[in-house]
This record gives C-alpha cells, sequence and structure tokens, in this order.
C-alpha cells in the first residue's frame, strides 16, 4: 500500500517549490501530476501529446485514465518509500473519480496539504517563473485560475468535510512556508 499526500492549491502557490523541499528532507517521492504529463507530451510516440498540450494552454484537464496510469507507473518505479508527495492531483471531480476507481487498495491518502495563497501574488510568480512554459501567460493564467476555482477548489472542501485537509498559507517565504509543512507532516507522523 502507498501512502499518499496529495498537494493542492492555486497555479503559482508554491507546490512544486515545497515538495522538493519535502522530498530532500522527509524520503517522501515528489511526483507531480503536471511535470508527468509535460513529460508524457514530449515523450517521442505518445499517443497523447497534442491532446495533453492543448489541455494545458487552455488550463483545462486532462482525462484522469492518463494522468493516474502516469502517476501509478511512476510509483510503481519508485523504491521502497515513507510516500509519495502527489502534487497538483486530484483537480476535478474526474480525477477524484478515476482515482478512486483506478487505486483501490492500493494507496492511502494520509492528508491533503493545502498551499492557500491570493490569486495575485500566485499570477506574479507564475509569470515571474522564467521556466519557458506554454502555460505561464495572461490568457492561460486566466483559465487556469477559473480551472481551480471552479473545479479543484471544490475537491478541497470535499477532502475538508472528512477532517483531512492541512492548510498552510503560503504567501509568507519559503522558508517560513516550509517550516510550518514540516510541522504538519510531524504532528500526522506521531
Ligand atoms: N513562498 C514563496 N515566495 C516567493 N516565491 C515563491 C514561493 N514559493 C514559490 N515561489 C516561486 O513562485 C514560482 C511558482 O512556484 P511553484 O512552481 O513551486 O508553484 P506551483 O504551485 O507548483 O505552480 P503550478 O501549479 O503552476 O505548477 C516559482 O518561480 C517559485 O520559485
Ligand atoms: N491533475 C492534473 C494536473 C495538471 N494537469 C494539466 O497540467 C497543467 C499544469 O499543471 P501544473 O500543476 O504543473 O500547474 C494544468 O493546468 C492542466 O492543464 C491536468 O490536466 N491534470
Ligand atoms: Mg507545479
Amino acid at each position: 500500500m502507498h501512502n499518499v499526500v496529495f498537494v493542492l492549491g492555486p497555479p503559482g502557490s508554491g507546490k512544486g517549490t515545497i515538495c522538493a523541499k519535502i522530498q530532500e528532507n522527509l524520503n517522501y517521492v515528489h511526483l507531480s501530476a503536471g511535470d508527468l504529463l509535460r513529460a508524457e507530451r514530449q515523450r517521442e510516440g505518445s499517443e497523447f501529446g497534442a491532446l495533453i498540450e492543448s489541455h494545458i494552454r487552455n488550463g483545462s484537464i486532462v482525462p484522469v485514465e492518463i494522468t493516474c496510469s502516469l502517476l501509478e507507473n511512476a510509483m510503481k518505479a519508485s523504491g521502497d518509500v515513507k510516500g509519495f508527495l502527489v502534487d497538483g492531483f486530484p483537480r476535478n471531480e474526474d480525477n477524484l473519480q478515476g482515482w478512486n476507481k483506478q487505486m483501490e487498495g492500493k494507496a492511502l491518502v494520509q492528508f491533503v496539504l493545502f498551499l492557500s495563497c491570493p490569486v495575485p501574488i500566485c499570477i506574479e510568480r507564475c509569470l515571474n517563473r522564467g521556466q519557458g512554459r506554454t502555460d505561464d501567460n495572461e490568457e492561460s493564467l486566466k483559465k487556469r485560475v477559473e480551472t481551480y476555482n471552479h473545479q479543484t477548489f471544490p475537491i478541497i472542501e470535499h477532502f475538508e468535510k472528512s477532517g483531512l485537509v492541512r492548510e498552510v498559507k503560503s504567501e509568507r517565504s519559503v522558508d517560513e512556508v516550509y517550516a510550518d509543512v514540516v510541522k504538519v507532516f510531524e504532528q500526522d507522523n506521531q
């Protein structure tokens, strides 16, 4: 059984940055759904490349069969680890239902780390990210925020009802955010 922490928050809230630090220090493996999709988009011979790029530019969500298989394959390929940080997933109802169907009996969701951050700060961070992402532009960001508000936030609310959400405000410095995130992991592993 794989231990899983879902990491959610608006685009640019710092999910990737914080997950990299947790992976470095706490023996969890970071799996970013967005990174896995971008790698699949680039893979020679992939039948999903054009579909993935279209969703990424539009800030819409790729069908779960594709994303969940990428996540499960990455988990299988990892050795013996404490758990997985599943960053940017589940993003909508389709992701949630597909995960439940595919991963039942294979993964245990420990909690959901919710990095909350005001949208204008998030947008500014994405526009200054400098990684050449095809969705770090004003037009795509508007759609990504809309998708977050209408499709992803309700998923966070769903987990909130089961008491699984641990919110950390991420508009502060990386070190301050990370210090609070470590406390969340310490409390959960007691
Ligand atoms: N606490 C912070 N303070 C200032 N800048 C930050 C902070 N956290 C992350 N950043 C910067 O903001 C940008 C976005 O961060 P990151 O890629 O971690 O966000 P994300 O939530 O993974 O975004 P996305 O959902 O678009 O993948 C990066 O350039 C990163 O260096
Ligand atoms: N579960 C997911 C995660 C991501 N996507 C698509 O990738 C884009 C970028 O995701 P980031 O987490 O790296 O910001 C996102 O806007 C979606 O188009 C997805 O479809 N499903
Ligand atoms: Mg990211």
